[in-house]
């Protein structure tokens, strides 16, 4: 089952309604009424434009309920029926990812999150009215976010936070989070109080693209626990609301708000290198590089994954929306295995001896956390009989979660280890007289049907269970220690930079020494293109250091060589014709609406299809032709994008930087007036054109172009147009 994603575009805000709205949603067809398209236009040619197909598309009508009934609602059913589910909003800073998660306060506005609670205590009372009150179900809920790579508990105030936050850790398989509370949460009402508490606590600040912004994901994880009078099964249900990604050229960011939000990038980007890794079927995947990602394992989770692509209409976030898109694309090839948690049995962990002594009348139910955190240990018959008909073997819960007092087995109180102490002979605490330690009359005609725990087969069978997980753990510790093995004066260079990032936290190179750290860790893996983008992104950082530059110029070499290498092999064996694309359904949604260009596109193949790399214009744009789907860019990067590009060679060229020629120097004194109309007027230069020329002179803020290579990098502007201007100019004002 692959991971289902929905892309949902926000209506124009109060502040935009003028603006240019660029994303659009189509039916595929004619016949059908639900949109599963969203169109975009190509940044480097208007008259072009992509499509992406999803599962489903809502437009900028859609509503709260809308979405919840088509595509959250049904998840509840699984979630009951012992599956885990995961519900998570991705977008750029601004598209309502925390609208459509958390949504408003009134009735229609109440986002995912409060509807799916609600949703549940529905089937809560539905599931213990159907049974006759034989089923009784709890609900219980944890709440974290991660903050500049750190994990806080929500429910905690920020004042009660240690600053490194909480560990988490690899256990079994599953990514938990050590120490995080726990709370029951059996209506409605407490669930939105106690919601709004946390949220308080949450971090969210003003940024100039986002009134309200995240500066942090924010996980959910509802804990959902069905028991009966003889088993006891749990599932969890997860909402995540992510911290969007942000161009800090837009944002006016002060430093704390940059360094938040370059750990919101970083994380993003170790996102989308891992969706990229499994995409590719890569044996490793960058999950650690990242607390978010760790704590997501997209494609490692079992259970139902849904993800809500925001997106913004406007053009401002074009090249945003576009990298958003690109990223979705990939996500909806990640596979997630449907495992259902299944139902323990509770006779074996009932009370032994000890719980009599403490029981008594006024004894309450132990809150069977510990079945929640323990493997099915119980189950081993059946495992061993799924084992023998070659059916996969259960595998037990799924991660999110590790409230205190769900940890393992070993750290709860002794009563409730009976599910590890199945070869201590099965006591039943009848002694004490509880309805809870003296089982009904069913149950104890049932206790037989399971003593066969109790077996010499069944003892063997659990310490087979307890073998296969220790070896399976060690693979899994083998498979990361598979990666390419570093070799030692590598191993300790980079541990040299992770130190000095370290003791530099407050220094401003300390982002630049990050990006060097991960171009470092992506040439280390080959990975040569994501390599040279966080080369370019740490440059600023380092101005006129001639080993970074070097080491630049050395990876665009080797890049360039392997791409010609792979052009010439693709061209050897690529038949003509389009009957060489890729059918829709695999999701290589690029599509040329008009124009040669983007049917040159389609034939290049599935590869070059699914990494999104539109057509450009008589430039080719390498920035785009990349192997990573995520475009990253932070303050200053805009030289090393130009740095990329091919730049055209102008016949008038000044031999000294700054020293133009006065038909250049008019040129871009026109172009940096910023006048949409004295730009229009240029020749090859319409309307859109110099709408987009603004666009994009605004974006670069204060920034002008000084030259005429710097003119031609600007978006839909390429050496051809630059010299038409230039043409044009010397006609038009007599030069
Ligand atoms: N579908 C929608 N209908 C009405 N308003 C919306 C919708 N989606 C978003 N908005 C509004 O857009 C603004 C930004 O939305 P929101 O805060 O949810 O963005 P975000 O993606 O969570 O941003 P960040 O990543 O910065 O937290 C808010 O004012 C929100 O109310």
């Amino acid at each position: 089952m692959s991971v289902r994603v929905v892309a949902r575009i926000r209506p124009l805000l109060k502040h935009e309604l003028d603006k240019d709205t660029i994303v659009t949603t189509e039916a595929p067809d004619d016949k059908s009424a639900t949109p599963t398209v969203v169109r975009i236009p190509n940044p480097k040619n208007e008259s072009e434009s992509f499509s992406f197909q999803f599962n489903a598309v809502y437009g900028q009508d859609a509503t709260q309920q809308q979405i919840f009934d088509s595509e959250v609602s049904s998840t509840v059913k699984h979630l009951f029926n012992g599956f885990d589910t995961c519900v998570f909003a991705y977008g750029v800073t601004g598209t309502g990812k925390t609208h459509t998660m958390r949504g408003g306060k009134s009735l229609a506005d109440r986002g995912v999150i409060p509807r799916l609670l609600s949703s549940i205590y529905r089937r809560c009372r539905k599931v213990e009215k159907d049974s006759g009150g034989a089923t009784q179900v709890e609900v219980s809920m944890s709440y974290y976010e991660i903050y500049c790579d750190r994990v806080y508990d929500l429910f905690e105030p920020p004042e009660k936070r240690t600053p490194s936050g909480l560990p988490i850790r690899d256990n079994g398989g599953k990514t938990v989070v050590v120490g995080l509370t726990e709370k029951p949460c059996s209506t409605l009402k407490e669930f939105e109080h106690l919601y709004d508490q946390a949220n308080i606590n949450r971090s969210t600040s003003a940024t100039k693209l986002n009134a309200h912004s995240s500066r942090s994901h924010a996980i959910l994880c509802v804990k959902i626990t069905q028991t009966t009078e003889d088993t006891v099964r749990v599932s969890r249900a997860s909402a995540i609301d992510l911290a969007g990604s942000e161009d800090n050229r837009r944002t006016d960011n002060n430093k704390e708000r940059l360094v938040e939000s370059s750990a919101i990038n970083k994380s993003l980007f170790v996102l989308a290198q891992c969706v990229e890794a499994i995409s590719k079927k890569q044996s490793r995947i960058p999950y650690r590089e990242s607390k978010m990602t760790r704590i997501l394992s997209l494609g490692q989770n079992n259970g139902l994954t849904l993800m809500i692509l925001n997106l913004a209409p406007v053009r401002s976030y074009h090249l945003d929306t576009l990298s958003s898109l690109n990223f979705a694309n990939r996500t909806k090839k990640i596979e997630v295995a449907e495992v259902e948690n299944e139902p323990m049995y509770r006779h074996i962990v009932k009370p032994l001896a000890a719980a009599a002594s403490i029981g008594g009348a006024t004894i309450t139910r132990q809150p069977l956390r510990p079945l929640a955190g323990a493997h099915n240990a119980n189950l081993q018959d059946r495992d061993a009989e799924k084992k023998k008909s070659g059916a996969k073997p259960v595998k037990a819960f799924s991660v999110y979660s590790d409230h205190k007092s769900t940890s393992r087995v070993s750290n709860l109180p002794s009563q409730n280890q009976g599910i590890r102490r199945t070869d201590i002979p099965h006591k039943r605490a009848a002694d004490s007289g509880t309805s809870l330690s003296r089982p009904a009359k069913a149950a104890r005609s049932d206790a037989s049907r399971f003593e066969p725990a109790l077996t010499k087969a069944s003892i063997e069978a659990l310490i087979s269970q307890r073998i296969d997980e220790k070896l399976a753990e060690r693979a899994l510790q083998d498979a990361s220690a598979a990666a390419p093995a570093l070799s030692a004066e590598l191993q300790r260079r980079l541990d040299d930079l992770e130190n000095r990032i370290e003791a530099k936290e407050e220094d401003g190179k300390a982002q630049g020494l990050q990006f060097l750290l991960m171009a470092k860790q992506h040439q280390v893996r080959g990975e040569d293109i994501s390599a040279l983008r966080m080369y370019q992104l740490a440059l600023p950082y380092f101005p006129g250091n001639e080993k970074l530059k070097t080491k630049m110029r050395n990876l665009e070499d080797r890049i360039r060589a392997k791409k010609q290498a792979e052009t010439d092999n693709h061209t050897s064996t690529l038949a003509p014709g389009l009957s060489q694309r890729q059918p829709s359904s695999l999701m290589a949604p690029l599509k040329a609406e008009k124009g040669s260009s983007m049917a040159k596109a389609s034939i290049k193949g599935e590869a070059e299809d699914e990494e999104f790399a539109p057509a450009g214009d008589s430039e080719g744009d390498e920035s785009y032709a990349s192997n990573a789907s995520f475009r990253y860019r932070a303050k200053g990067t805009r030289k090393s994008k130009k740095a990329m590009k091919k730049v055209p060679i102008f016949r008038d060229e000044p031999v000294q930087r700054g020293d133009h020629t006065p038909r250049t120097a008019h040129l871009l004194k026109i172009i940096n007036s910023r006048d949409v109309s004295q730009i229009k007027a240029l020749k090859g230069v319409g309307a859109k054109k110099a709408d987009a020329i603004v666009s994009c002179l605004v974006e670069m803020e204060d920034e002008e172009v000084r030259d005429l290579e710097g003119l031609a990098m600007l978006k839909g502007v390429g050496g051809r147009t630059v010299e038409n201007m230039r043409l044009g100019l010397s006609i038009d004002v007599g030069f």
